[in-house]
């Protein structure tokens, strides 16, 4: 792992002297799961489940929080097995879905969730003539229930393709005033009421932390690393962990500690969870 500055050293230090009243909040896509082809492929690192569990002993509570649906996060992460691990160690899980709009936790086993917003199911409806204008009928459409998801990867050029589509899928977005979230070859398109800076703050309070680490890799991370900086101007010790890829360069200047995807994140939580 590597530290970008002084500063960001002596917040890890920060976070490790109050370790067992801290948060820890951690993406799933690029930062527990390795990204694949495939967003149905996607599976939990196979060093995740040990070191969220060791973690989870260390601190007072493990959310992960994440662009995909409860549900998907939890049956892709086996995250019910995980949590039952936990709470027999006298831990907690819990899994904020949607960007923080769905609640789970393995003591409630149950999934929260809003109505869809208004406007979802129009922009769906309208949403294959705007990829056929832009030469994107192959694009994948993930449905999310309260969002949509259009990804590019799979496309000859994905690169090209996103940006074909990234200013007319938000025109479309806006006239159904819903919002779009650009991240690593795909676009989403969701309400603009909720995100991951909002879900981590509640979290933080919720569980009266006394510190906070957030871990992810997109720009649907960012509202969440802009949470433990301004927790931390209020007074709280925060970490922001980058899981860095080359589809995200510029998230690695926003953060405390960079490290190499998933791999580096187990390190990074195995280092942290460790006795001193
Ligand atoms: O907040 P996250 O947990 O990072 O979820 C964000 C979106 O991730 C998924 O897409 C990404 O991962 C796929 C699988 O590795 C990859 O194929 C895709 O290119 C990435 O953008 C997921 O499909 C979305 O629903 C999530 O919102």
């Amino acid at each position: 792992m590597e530290f970008t500055s002084d500063d960001a050293r002596a917040h890890y230090d920060a976070v490790r002297d109050v370790l067992d009243g801290v948060v820890v909040g951690l993406d799933f896509d690029g930062t527990l799961s390795p990204v694949v082809d495939d967003p149905e492929a996607a599976r939990l690192h196979p060093a995740a489940p040990g070191a969220l569990l060791e973690l989870a002993e260390a601190v007072r509570a493990v959310a992960v929080i994440t662009g995909r649906p409860a549900r998907q996060a939890i049956a892709m992460g086996d995250l019910d097995a995980l949590g039952n691990a936990m709470l027999d160690r006298g831990a907690e899980l819990f899994v904020f879905g949607q960007y923080g709009n769905e609640r789970w936790s393995a003591t409630e086993q149950r999934i929260r969730s809003p109505r869809p917003p208004a406007g979802l199911a129009s922009f769906e409806r309208e949403l294959p003539s705007v990829l056929r204008s832009a030469d994107a009928t192959g694009a994948y459409v993930e449905e999310k229930g309260l969002a949509v998801a259009v990804h590019t990867r799979r496309m000859d050029d994905p690169a090209g393709t996103f940006e074909r589509l990234v200013k007319p899928i938000s025109a479309l977005a806006e006239r159904h005033h819903l919002t779009i979230e650009p991240g690593r070859n795909v676009i989403e398109v969701r309400s603009g009421d909720m995100h991951k800076g909002h879900a981590l703050r509640a979290f933080v309070a919720e569980q009266e932390a006394t510190g906070v680490v957030f871990g992810g890799d997109d720009l649907g991370d960012v509202e969440a690393f802009e949470a433990v900086r301004s927790l931390r101007a209020e007074g709280l010790p925060g970490l922001v962990v980058c899981s860095a890829s080359t589809e995200q360069p510029d998230l690695v200047r926003l953060a405390d500690v960079v490290v190499d995807g998933p791999q580096g994140v187990v390190e990074l939580l195995t280092a942290l969870s460790a006795r001193r």
